[in-house]
């Protein structure tokens, strides 16, 4: 489908430039061409050097010039049949004090970005964030799974570990083009970064062995919402992270700083590997083990994932019987069966699971259901537990969180507030109706 490529992706330097070719015609390679112009195949280019694109010193100086224009280069831009508008390399070489950034996506959406704290606002909104003096972990290198970081000192549950901005971030339009355009901007925003940042991309794993800047991206990428939308990040501090099924740290993504965090969740001991999980781990072994292959490409090594079989079999009962109990905690209906004393045992299998990582949610189960019988101060107990985990994981405008720190301060406002009470409560004892 040579042909077809191009006739639908036309290359075209970005629309900003309105001005700098008329309104019939694409800027490419320091001249305005016809719109209807198609540059080769660049499925037969090995170099991407060649194509016509302009030269880093080009597009530095045609950025300059421009007026009101926030990035350090000209961005390369490409377009298809089905891009609402060309997809493009926008990188920033001083966001961050100089850490850097490049972003690809179409030109709408990099200029809505700029509007977040990050861009509009860095010295409020990044003031913790990208500060990698003295950590509290040192790197290391383990057999059959590569590097990761181990703690130097105690961690308790709550301490910050890092928290730092993409090198880059990479949105969905950009499959719409063609793969060796796609590819193109991807080499092109590694080779604007600042030297440092650079450096730092290409020291990330490269697992797959294919297109290296592509691969370096696949390994390690996380999944960012923005404005909606979800996107790819790369941290090269969170990717020294491996990944276990019963983690010992926790990170969300927080828009408004465009930042990642990462927080322990229990305490961590000097000589212990940080660990954060990479998938939703509420599920069987099985499953896990599957979607880490798919996903990510390896085979997991974790405990859990390689204990005796008379142990998996233990550990996939227990989360069974935890999706079990989570079903009738969320049952709101009349006819519901829940009790406190299932939110307690939903509790204690996340104990004896090691879900600690993502006990908040085991925690609002507990405080909503002592909520809903009225039992005021254990719903405050759980609400301020579930506060304290799951902003840890969600980050600190997560609507869960809002809704805890407001049952914590008065249960009795809340929703689920004697919404079951006269229900039946099996052992409890007390089984008059209100
Ligand atoms: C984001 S990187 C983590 C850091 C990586 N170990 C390195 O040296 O750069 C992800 C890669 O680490 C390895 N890895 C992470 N967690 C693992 C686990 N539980 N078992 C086996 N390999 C793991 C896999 O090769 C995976 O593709």
């Amino acid at each position: 489908s040579t042909h077809q490529n191009n006739i639908n992706h036309v290359p075209q330097q970005q629309a900003f430039l309105q001005n700098a070719c008329p309104s019939d015609s694409v800027l490419h390679n320091g001249e305005c061409l016809s719109s209807g112009f198609a540059i080769p195949s660049t499925t037969e280019s090995v170099s991407f050097q060649e194509n016509g694109t302009l030269s880093l010193d080009e597009s530095r100086a045609l950025a300059a010039r421009a007026e009101d224009f926030h990035w350090t280069f000209w961005p390369e831009c490409y377009s298809s049949a089905t891009t609402p508008e060309p997809v493009c390399v926008f990188t920033d070489q001083s966001f961050a004090d100089g850490r850097g950034i490049f972003i690809v996506t179409t030109s709408k959406l990099a200029h809505q970005m700029l509007k977040k704290p990050a861009f509009a606002d860095p010295k409020n909104a990044l003031n913790r964030i990208n500060k990698h003096s003295n950590p509290p972990f040192i790197q290391y290198e383990f057999p059959g799974k590569g590097r990761g970081l181990v703690a130097n000192k105690t961690l308790n549950r709550g301490d910050q570990i890092f928290a730092s901005t993409p090198l880059l971030i990479t949105n969905p339009v950009s499959y719409e083009i063609l793969e060796t355009e796609r590819l193109r901007l991807a080499h092109r925003g590694v080779d604007t970064l600042p030297p440092s940042s650079k450096a730092s991309f290409w020291a990330l794993l490269d697992h797959f062995k294919g297109d290296p800047v592509d691969d370096r991206i696949n390994t390690n990428a996380f999944e960012i919402e923005i404005d909606g939308v979800s996107q790819y990040g790369v941290l090269p501090e969170i990717a020294m992270l491996n990944h276990d099924c019963r983690p010992n740290a926790a990170y969300f993504w927080d828009e408004e700083t465009l930042s990642h965090y990462v927080h322990a969740t229990e305490t961590i001991l000097p000589g212990q590997e940080i660990t954060i999980t990479y998938i939703n781990n509420e599920r069987s072994r099985e499953k896990r083990v599957k979607n880490l292959k798919a996903n990510w490409g390896f085979e997991c090594s974790c405990s859990s994932c390689s204990a005796h079989p008379f142990f998996v079999a233990e550990s996939d009962a227990r989360v069974e019987q935890i999706a079990e109990l989570a079903g009738y905690l969320d049952d709101w209906t009349p006819a519901s069966k829940a009790t406190p004393e299932m939110a307690e045992a939903l509790l204690s299998l996340y104990v004896q699971e090691r879900l600690h990582a993502s006990m908040g949610v085991a925690y609002k189960h507990a405080a909503e259901a002592y909520s809903s019988f009225g039992e005021r101060d254990m719903a405050i107990r759980y609400a301020r537990l579930a506060v304290e985990y799951v902003v840890l994981d969600k980050g600190f405008r997560d609507r869960d969180v809002r809704e805890m720190q407001s049952m914590a301060k008065d249960p009795s406002m809340t929703w689920s507030w004697k919404k079951r009470v006269g229900h039946k409560r099996a052992n409890a004892g007390c089984e008059h109706a209100h």
